[in-house]
């Protein structure tokens, strides 16, 4: 399934967060948007996935038009791992992967058989299988990152979204759920803090500075030492990992800041 956001404008009052952006995001590409903290990435992957209206601006999956489908026919398709997942209501680690059954269920219809291995499958995933009986209110941020990486995997979606999935994990967790959504092999559109990681998973990145794309491209064309100075405002040499081949980047001074941190 292909993601085409086309022209998409967000506004809060008068202020414009997203300006313009257009992307694409080809069938099982994994795709990195990257960025400053306030630049707009999950302002536009919000209004990709429904939470919030944009000013203009169309969203294509394949030929499903999300703008103007019911958010459970567009969660017959698009899975989302957002930013924040405090919940108020208690629920268990079981039930709230199970939640993810809810967009292929009729009104009343109850999970069957294959809901719940579907539901142990995906706990199994994530290594929580031990915790499906606990309150997920009491896990730790890095295991409630996990759940709702189970929930979105027992929804099956054709497609995902993933604002910053790797805040709150560890090295091995960080590892762990971009190797399992790689492996999805569907497209995949995720916001990354981490430029390594970003280089080492994504097969294409979009870079957002101040609501708008400032580049894109394979990440071992556009994350140049000038490119990340620019955007980040940070300097920093570019080398080729000599373990991995892969990017490296050795960060060396803020700049134009009047005071260290
Ligand atoms: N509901 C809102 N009303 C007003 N301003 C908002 C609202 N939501 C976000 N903003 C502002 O829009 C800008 C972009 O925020 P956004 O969360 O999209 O950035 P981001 O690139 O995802 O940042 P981060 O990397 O810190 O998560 C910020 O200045 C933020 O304060």
């Amino acid at each position: 399934m292909n993601l085409n956001v086309d022209h998409l404008s967000v506004s809060f009052s008068t202020v414009n967060i997203v300006n313009d952006v257009s992307l694409k995001v080809r069938n099982k590409q994994f795709v990195g948007l990257i960025g400053p903290n306030g630049c707009g990435k999950s302002t536009l992957l919000k209004s990709i996935y429904k939470v919030i209206k944009p000013r203009q601006g169309d969203v294509f999956l394949s030929e499903l038009n999300v703008m103007k489908s019911s958010p459970k026919v567009v969660a017959q398709k698009l899975g989302v791992v957002g930013q924040f997942n405090e919940l108020s209501f208690d629920f268990t680690v079981r039930e709230m992967v199970a939640m993810g059954r809810t967009p292929h269920k009729g009104m009343l219809e109850t999970d069957n058989q294959e809901d719940q291995s579907i539901v142990s499958g995906a706990l199994r995933r994530v290594n929580l299988e031990g915790h499906a009986d606990r309150s997920y209110n009491s896990l730790s941020g890095g295991e409630k990152q996990r759940v709702i990486l189970a929930r979105v995997l027992a929804q099956q979606p054709e497609f995902m979204i993933l604002d910053e999935p790797t805040n709150h994990l560890d090295i091995k967790f960080q590892l762990q759920i971009l190797n399992i959504v790689k492996k999805l092999d569907i497209g995949i559109l995720a916001a990354l803090h981490d430029l390594t990681l970003a280089a080492e998973y994504c097969d294409y990145l979009y870079v957002m500075k101040d609501g708008q794309v400032a580049a894109s491209g394979k990440p071992e064309d556009i994350l140049t030492k000038e490119l990340i100075g620019q955007v980040f405002d940070v300097s920093c040499e570019t080398y080729r990992n000599p373990v991995t081949g892969g990017l490296g980047i050795a960060y060396l001074e803020t700049r134009g800041t009047p005071e260290r941190l």
